[in-house]
């Protein structure tokens, strides 16, 4: 029987950024209706490949055939007039705007506007993924958000839809919808190629997947057949052992203490902060989940001193009071906070790697000298932190925005934790980090916990929460709930408090 013409092959696609070959002759197809996986390393390549493959980036040899003929889409436009769509990590959408307006904006030949909302409508309730189309995008949940994304792509008949890490923004109610509805899509003949390092979600999803290491294919499998260790090992080349954390006994020694914490929200789309009150002892690790746009970012940029609180013992760090104190003062006490966004704000994307340590780290790692930059200790100070936290990059002297993202998550980490802090509050430590750096910076910070400091990490990865922390509590609508003790947490009961059933959440003790 003649083999099936894939939907899309890739033959021999290789692209250089300087000295680096991001993809190197890379080939591997997807056939019609399959759910393919591409996996690999921070750094593997993936998002080089799926960019050429959506006509954002050229390559530099190699050729891609579309139903077995040559194609070379010059631009995204090109690419989904072939029928590719592409659902992107970071949404781009406009608050302000309705579901129906930002769809419009993104479809190349938009019908009325109530055609549109009657095709929204129908193909929304059709795929199981509800989305009214005058809502305003401001008021919708991230899971919200995302379906506004895919429904943009399914109303332009994709026969191709490239996801990438599209549950890290998901309750796990969430992403078992999505699950049905790209099962769904697949059973009716579309491609699905999923990029995710959530390795048992792809064994649960995928029919195949495709390795890539350092920009070359090392395999492909069934997913299903291997386990997440074979497939981390496949990636990494070699054996691989998560790393459980051992459960130190937290001491009675309370090192943060939040009480009574209130913010107005700013800005229409903002969330109030309400009554937020909890604490963590010295050698504890407390996980705040919760899907994004709760009022997750408004509470760290409480914490960082980003924003002030009105009372200065909302807020209190080893018996400081530090509500009042502006972000430098509290990292003087020992409160340190990473916030999620690390292009702009935890770090500076044009500026070198070493230059991006003096955003947090003047004054605790020495670099500055009488207000003038030691420019030696400043390389150093990022040399200690690329070594220490694996960081692959050629040098300190290149900028930020050189790395891949998981490649730079671990080295803004590395920098906070390499200055011991006390308190130590961390956004979504790993976004878009490989198993294998993940484990990395787990370990960092149940280190820092053994070391004595209180650890509070807030995420939506709820695995990440369910192995790394003590205790969780959940944030809905800015209300946090009461803590449970994770150990005794199931992902059902907490995943049910993420999706709000909480309702009016009480306070964590
Ligand atoms: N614009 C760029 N300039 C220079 N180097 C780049 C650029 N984009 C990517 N690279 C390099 O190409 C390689 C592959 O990066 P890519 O982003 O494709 O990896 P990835 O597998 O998607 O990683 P991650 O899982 O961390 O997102 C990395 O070494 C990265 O540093």
């Amino acid at each position: 029987m003649p083999a099936e013409t894939p939907r899309l092959s890739l033959d021999g696609i290789t692209r250089r950024f300087g000295a680096v070959i991001a993809n190197d002759s890379v080939s591997f197809a997807i056939a019609p209706g399959e759910i393919h996986a591409l996996l690999g390393e921070n750094g593997a390549g993936k998002s080089t490949l799926v960019k050429i493959i959506y006509g954002l980036l050229k390559p530099d040899a190699g050729t891609m055939r579309w139903d077995g003929k040559l194609v070379a889409p010059s631009d995204p436009r090109a690419a989904r007039k072939l029928g590719i769509g592409m659902v992107f990590q970071h949404f781009s959408l406009f608050d302000a705007f309705t579901v129906a307006e930002n769809i419009a904006l993104g479809l190349d030949d938009a019908p009325d506007r109530r055609e549109l909302s009657e095709r929204i409508a129908s193909v929304s309730t059709g795929y199981g993924l509800p989305l009214d189309p005058d809502r305003l995008v401001g008021s919708l949940s991230m899971g919200e958000r995302q379906r506004v994304e895919i429904v943009r792509c399914l109303l332009q008949n994709p026969e191709l839809l490239v996801m990438d890490e599209p549950t890290s923004v998901l309750t796990p109610q969430e992403a078992e919808t999505l699950f049905a509805t790209l099962r769904r899509l697949a059973g009716e003949g579309c491609s699905i190629l999923y990029i995710s390092h959530k390795l048992e979600e792809i064994r649960a999803l995928c029919s195949r997947a495709t390795v890539l290491r350092a920009g070359q294919v090392v395999g492909t499998c069934d997913p299903a057949a291997e386990t997440a260790k074979s497939l981390a090992e496949m990636m990494i080349g070699s054996e691989f052992d998560a790393p459980r954390r051992q459960l130190v006994t937290t001491s009675e020694d309370i090192r943060l203490t939040v009480k009574g914490l209130n913010r107005p929200a700013g800005g229409a789309f903002g969330v109030a902060l309400a009554d937020i009150g909890f604490s963590v002892n010295a050698g504890e690790i407390f996980g705040i989940a919760g899907v994004a746009g709760n009022g997750q970012d408004e509470l760290v940029e409480a914490l960082a001193g980003e924003w002030r609180a009105p009372v200065a013992d909302s807020i209190v760090v080893d018996g400081h009071p530090v509500g009042r104190l502006n972000a430098e003062a509290r990292r003087g006490r020992g409160l340190f906070t990473l916030p999620e966004e690390r292009n702009g704000h935890a770090a500076v994307p044009s500026m070198t790697l070493a230059f991006n340590t003096l955003l947090t780290a003047r004054r605790r790692a020495g670099l500055l000298w009488n207000g003038i930059v030691r420019r030696g200790n400043v390389r150093r100070f990022a040399q200690e932190i690329v070594r220490a936290f694996d960081v692959r990059t050629f040098g300190v002297d290149v900028p930020a925005t050189s790395l891949s993202g998981g490649n730079l998550q671990k080295f803004i980490v590395g920098r906070e934790v390499l200055q011991n802090p006390s308190v130590f509050v961390v956004a979504q430590p790993t976004w878009g980090v490989d198993a294998g750096a993940a484990a990395a910076i787990h370990a960092a910070l149940a280190g820092l916990a053994r070391g004595g400091a209180a650890i509070v990490v807030v995420s939506q990865d709820l695995d990440e929460l369910m192995s790394l922390t003590d205790r969780i509590a959940v944030i809905s609508n800015g209300r946090l709930s009461r803590s449970l003790e994770t150990a005794r947490a199931t992902v059902e009961e907490i995943g049910l408090l993420m999706g709000g059933a909480g309702g009016g959440a009480r306070n964590a003790a």
